[in-house]
């Protein structure tokens, strides 16, 4: 599985796919800087005058609902709707599922335009699966990985998407297998939206390839990788947000094989 994870990092960097990103105030300088290191081509557009265009020429879409608003998420159901009828992979970030019933809403409307590929961490999965959950305490997860399977299985059911739940575990399941990935530092906790960039990477692996859930893992283990890179350089969260772009675009085989933890049931 190594080698497979391997070349399609170098496939994002040889073949540059154009991301279109409809994502949060917070993160994006950030995430845009993370898809630029990994060789990705990154753009952030929310004019419904333009979505369908934009779609048009992009790789694939990356919705990630962090700062939402009235404006934002009719942009946001327009872009679902366009690449589902279109057939152009996209990835849902359910930024703070469970918080408020404004997203979970907004979430629901979206999910009806099938992401292929659904990525949050363990307390937005429970709360996405069962949109009356309190279990969200705003962006950041209450719960382990592994709580939140039973819920990311019946998305997967419901959707026929992909679920990728993000942690000190990253899990990755369709209907048919599931994927443990081991890396990452608990550093990259406090820093934020390396969540929202590892959707953003999401984004760009599942453009270019057709095995999606094994881009899902690759864009998974990629980040959790630079991340481990990163905090041993790191003094601090500080230090750690640059370092890890820096280790996205530095990043060799052989840090990558030597570390990878990844494990398939
Ligand atoms: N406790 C941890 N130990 C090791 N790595 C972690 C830990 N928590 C998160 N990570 C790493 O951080 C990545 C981002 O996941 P996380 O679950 O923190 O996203 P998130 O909660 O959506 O963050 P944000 O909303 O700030 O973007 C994971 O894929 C993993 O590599
Ligand atoms: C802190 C925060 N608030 C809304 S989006 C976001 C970035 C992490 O998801
Ligand atoms: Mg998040």
């Amino acid at each position: 599985m190594e080698k497979i994870l391997w070349e399609q990092v170098q496939l994002v960097r040889q073949q540059s796919p154009l991301v279109h990103n409809i994502t949060n105030y917070v993160v994006m300088n950030n995430t845009a800087n993370a898809l630029l290191a990994a060789g990705a081509s990154p753009i952030m557009a929310h004019a419904k005058s333009e979505i369908q265009e934009m779609i048009g020429i992009a790789h694939s879409v990356v919705i990630n609902i962090g700062t939402l608003d009235e404006y934002w998420s009719e942009s946001m159901i327009l872009a679902a709707k366009t690449a589902h009828s279109t057939g152009k992979p996209w990835v849902l970030d359910p930024v703070g599922a469970g918080a408020t019933s404004f997203r979970d809403e907004v979430l629901q409307q979206l999910l009806q335009y099938q992401p292929t590929v659904i990525r949050g961490n363990a307390s937005e999965i429970i709360a996405l699966a069962k949109a009356n959950t309190t279990a969200t305490k705003g962006v950041d997860s209450t719960a382990q990985s592994n709580e939140a399977i039973d819920a990311a299985r019946s998305l997967v059911d419901q959707y026929g998407t992909i679920v990728c739940i993000s942690g000190e575990t990253d899990i990755i399941l369709d209907n048919q297998q599931e994927i443990f990935i081991q890396n990452g530092h608990p550093l990259m906790t406090k820093v934020t939206g390396l969540g929202c960039s590892a959707t953003a990477l999401i984004g760009a692996f599942i453009g270019i390839t057709q095995d999606k859930v094994m881009a899902v893992a690759a864009a998974m283990a990629f980040i959790g990788i630079a991340g481990e890179l990163a905090a041993e350089e790191s003094k601090g969260p500080g230090s750690l947000q640059v370092n890890l772009i820096d280790n996205l675009y530095t990043i060799t085989e052989q840090e990558f094989s030597n570390r990878l933890k990844i494990e398939r049931k």
